[in-house]
């Protein structure tokens, strides 16, 4: 039996044009439908669900009022698109979200002429709103339209360096753009900042409950409501406004705040905006995350991402667990170091709970710091930490660390400061797909002279990497680990410092040395034992340092073996392309070994389960097995195809 709700005005949108005949009492019926198929179908497929669940109203409303695709709405992170996604064409599909060869969890341009542009990452919205804006009033391509450009970035995205660059550009340029503001007060964890405070003063200013009286007046005042002159809009947009305020003294008008689930403020707002907006504006818009579905709106997250559950119940049904995640024996393991070492202090940029920085939190609230979503400020005041005698450990997913890159360099590796990087999410993610893919890290802390850069085979080993990052104090030292769960072996009692640059036997063999970095050892296991079944034993080596490189040992595999490869979980340019560097340097392909590198392809690999997508980069076992008789001469078809 289904729960589906019965849905009969949504039943009749397939794209917002089928919106545009519905009287606002309708398109208010719409929203309270497009929020019980929201939940649906995230009760389904898991997801993101509380940042949609808040964006209902506003969404049905910018339909309404704009005309997508020629105006452009722009969701950023795009973690709250999934009713946009229901009501712009692709309701059928939403029972694929997140999976193999289904929608994506975020807006795509490849997806829907809809999404103008993918997002997954934060605070970008704006910056490609006024690009937009002023490649339409630079007379850009037609078929790119020429519409309103139109913003929505959350409260947490907002306090982002990204956000401050494109309106201090936008109050510059003065081209006519939208940017809503959605302010549910929350982030993924509750939000922390100035910025944040200064929101909710400017909502406890001006409380939306004098402005709803104003804005269902201005209503009532615009029969019909495009008809009126400019001077009474005008009105509605200064009535609205508090004064004063940093986005106005950053040249944007301020309209706000509003209740962003009430839909006659949302239309009268939006309607206004669009007949008379003449340069940026922002609109305020005070939300709820998890709106509507007790369960969301009551969990600490506000619902932000959840399993499948039951729809009625909001039970979620989550896997049993076989050993601890990474991420979890990272937070353990730093609060016992930090409990015996006081200058252990952690960084977080907006993730506490995703880094496993949750417990330093709860045991040391003052040497734990969640900065908001600004990796670029996490990494350069991990630097000064580092540089006032503290020993940071700045703890941001490998693609989130993307955005601090110069911030490593310049800031940390220039100064050979020790920061201690733990980067978690390295490899491939799964539901959230190629935005959230750590495939770079291997590559971009590689190539910094004095960075040490190891990798954890399984979670024992990252015990051993954590403490060896306490004591390391010679300049910066990252290490990685993926997403999920760990490979279930016995845990240390304590972490072992590790001797930095010194990899690790696991198995002596002959003909082939198979050399990995981070968690694909399990594959290669499963690989060798298959192999062992063909009469093939390799040797394999866990090298748990791409820097420095084990050079003495990986020459003397080299010289030992017929066929040396490499497997890491990251894109070309890391650990392998090192070790192919030392292989060349020191003559060895002259002498005929046999080099190959297992690496991630060259493309952005789409969302799918961890081993389908490792299976589409061709790293799990069978491939490894292949490779390895492949290399050797001894291609085995059959196995290849498996
Ligand atoms: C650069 C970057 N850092 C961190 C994240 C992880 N992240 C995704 S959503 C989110 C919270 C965003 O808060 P807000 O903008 O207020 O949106 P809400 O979820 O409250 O609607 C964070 C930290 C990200 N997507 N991008
Ligand atoms: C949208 C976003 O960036 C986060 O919500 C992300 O999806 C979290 O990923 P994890 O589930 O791996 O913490
Ligand atoms: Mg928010």
């Amino acid at each position: 039996m289904s729960d589906r709700p019965q849905t009969p005005l949504l039943d009749r949108v397939n794209t917002p044009a089928d919106m545009k005949g519905m009287s606002d009492a309708e398109l208010a019926q719409l929203a309270h439908e497009l929020r019980l198929e929201t939940v649906f179908s995230v009760s389904e497929t898991g997801g993101h669900l509380g940042a949609g669940l808040g964006v209902v109203e506003m969404t049905v409303a910018i339909h309404a009022v704009f005309d997508a695709p020629k105006d452009r709405l722009i969701w950023d992170v795009s973690h709250q698109c999934y009713p946009h996604k229901i009501i712009t064409g692709r309701r059928d599909r939403m029972r694929t979200i997140r999976q193999k060869d289904g929608l994506s969890g975020f807006t795509k341009r490849s997806e829907s002429p809809y999404d103008p542009f993918g997002a997954a990452h934060s605070s970008t919205s704006i910056s490609a709103a006024l690009g937009m804006a002023v490649a339409r009033d630079l007379g850009g391509a037609p078929e790119h339209g020429l519409g309103d450009c139109i913003a929505v970035i959350g409260d947490g995205s907002i306090s982002a360096g990204m956000a401050f660059e494109a309106m201090n550009n936008a109050g510059h340029l003065k081209k006519r753009m939208i940017v809503i503001l959605n302010d549910n007060d929350m982030s993924i964890a509750p939000p922390t900042g100035a910025m944040s405070s200064y929101l909710s003063r400017l909502y406890a200013g001006a409380p939306f409950q004098e402005f709803k009286a104003a804005a269902k007046g201005a209503v009532s005042l615009l029969p019909p409501p495009f008809q009126e002159g400019a001077r009474r809009a005008k009105e509605l947009l200064k009535s609205a406004t508090v004064g004063g305020t940093l986005f106005e003294e950053l040249g944007f008008s301020y309209v706000g705040p509003i209740d962003g689930h009430d839909m006659d403020q949302l239309l009268a707002v939006l309607r206004t905006v669009k007949l008379r907006a003449d340069g940026p504006v922002l609109i305020h818009a005070i939300t709820k995350k998890g709106k509507g579905y007790a369960p969301a709106e009551n969990a600490a997250d506000g619902g932000h991402a959840t399993a499948k559950f039951d729809f009625v119940t909001g039970k979620q049904k989550k896997a049993p667990s076989n050993a601890p995640s990474y991420t979890s024996v990272f937070g353990k393991a730093l609060v016992e170091h930090a409990a015996e070492d006081s200058k252990i202090v952690a960084v977080s940029a907006a993730m506490p709970d995703g880094t496993g920085l949750g417990l330093m939190a709860e045991r040391y609230p003052s040497r734990t710091f969640d900065v908001g979503i600004a990796e670029q400020h996490a990494v350069t005041f991990a630097a000064g930490l580092a540089a006032g005698g503290m020993k940071p450990f700045c703890a941001i997913y490998s693609t989130f660390l993307q955005r601090g890159y110069d911030q490593i360099v310049h800031d940390v590796a220039l100064q050979g400061l020790p920061v201690r990087f733990p980067i978690d999410r390295a490899g491939l993610v799964g539901a959230d797909g190629a935005t959230h893919a750590g495939s770079f890290d291997i590559a971009f802390m590689t190539n910094l002279p004095g960075m040490v850069v190891m990798a954890a085979a399984d979670e024992a080993e990252l015990v051993h990497m954590v403490a060896t990052a306490v004591a390391y104090d010679d300049g910066p030292i990252a290490f990685r680990y993926p997403r999920g769960e760990g490979v279930g072996v016995e845990m240390p009692e304590k972490g072992e410092v590790l001797e930095i640059g010194k990899s690790r036997l696991i198995q002596e063999g002959n003909r082939v040395a198979l050399l990995s970095f981070g968690t694909r050892l399990s594959e290669v296991m499963t690989a060798a034992e298959n192999l062992a079944a063909k009469g093939i034993t390799p040797t394999i080596i866990d090298a748990r340092f791409a820097k420095p490189l084990d050079e003495d040992a990986i020459l003397n595999l080299a010289r030992n073996h017929e066929a040396l490869i490499t497997i890491e979980e990251g894109a070309v340019g890391g650990f392998g392309s090192h070790v192919a560097q030392l292989l060349a340097d020191n003559a060895v392909f002259d002498a005929g070994l046999k080099y190959r590198s297992m690496v991630f392809p060259d493309i952005f690999i789409d969302q799918a389960s961890p081993a389908d997508m490792y299976a589409a980069a061709a790293m799990n076992a069978p491939q490894i097995e292949a490779k390895v008789l492949e290399t050797l001469g001894i291609a085995d078809i059959a196995t290849r195809r498996a």
